[in-house]
């Protein structure tokens, strides 16, 4: 069991609640990892003031102000290297990266999806879960891969869709999970260094993950 603490970045966009719960599972001892530095395309996110908070280096890089996607994702990879991470963690991170930023972190970018991927790709996941009818919804950690949100599932948290739902109520529930669940898939990383194979498979301890990881989160671990 690998007990060296992981070094990581974490990408933001917004309110930053999953960063916050990575800060908390660090404070109670829970997450070995170090957070090197939060960066956002958004200087308004208000995860950069949790990270501020935190003592945790933050930047700021504006999409808005490069042409090409390409061009912000060759700048970000500046800032994202500069810090040297194991691990780069999208969290809340609201811009569709191009084959530049993926193929450079292959295997090594992680990100949180709410819902039960394969289902619901993109945005608006949790009206369109409710328009849909589903039963049940969740939220997915993936790998990153050029093709939006269908990346190798490592591991997904399930919730029931309740009949009085509406969009806010079911968000709120699934982000509940989502704080529980990112944080176990980030010390699974730093415990035993998950990894895709030359195949692209994820592999713990050597033993390939070819479905998703259902954490039962709500159980004590
Ligand atoms: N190449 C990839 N890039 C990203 C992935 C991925 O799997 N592959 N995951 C997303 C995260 N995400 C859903 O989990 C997501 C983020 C953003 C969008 C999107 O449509 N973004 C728009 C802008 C939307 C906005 O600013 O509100 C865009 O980039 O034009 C869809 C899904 C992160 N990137
Ligand atoms: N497509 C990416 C996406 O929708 N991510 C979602 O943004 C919400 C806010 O995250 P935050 O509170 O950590 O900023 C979270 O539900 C996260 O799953």
């Amino acid at each position: 069991m690998n007990q060296s603490p992981l070094a990581v970045v974490v990408l933001i966009s917004g309110g930053g609640s999953n960063l916050q719960a990575f800060i908390d599972a660090q404070q109670r001892a829970e997450l070995p990892i170090i957070i090197r530095s939060v960066i956002s395309n958004n200087a308004d996110a208000y995860g950069l003031e949790r990270a501020r908070r935190a003592g945790i280096a933050t930047q700021v890089l504006d999409h808005r102000t490069f042409f090409q996607r390409e061009q912000f994702d060759a700048a970000l990879i500046n800032l994202i290297d500069q810090a040297a991470p194991e691990l780069v963690l999208l969290a809340g991170f609201m811009r569709i990266l191009t084959p530049v930023l993926v193929n450079h972190y292959d295997g090594r970018l992680l990100n949180i999806h709410p819902s039960l991927l394969p289902k619901l790709r993109g945005l608006h996941t949790h009206a369109r879960a409710l328009a849909n009818g589903e039963v049940e919804h969740g939220a997915s950690i993936h790998f990153v891969t050029a093709e939006l949100d269908g990346g190798p599932v490592i591991a997904q948290a399930r919730v029931p869709v309740l009949k009085d739902d509406d969009a806010n109520c079911l968000a709120a529930r699934v982000l509940i999970q989502e704080h529980r669940l990112y944080p176990r898939v980030v010390r699974w990383f730093a415990q035993r260094r998950l990894q895709l194979n030359a195949a692209g498979i994820p592999e713990l301890d050597g033993v390939k993950i070819t479905t998703p990881l259902l954490l039962d989160v709500t159980a004590p671990e």
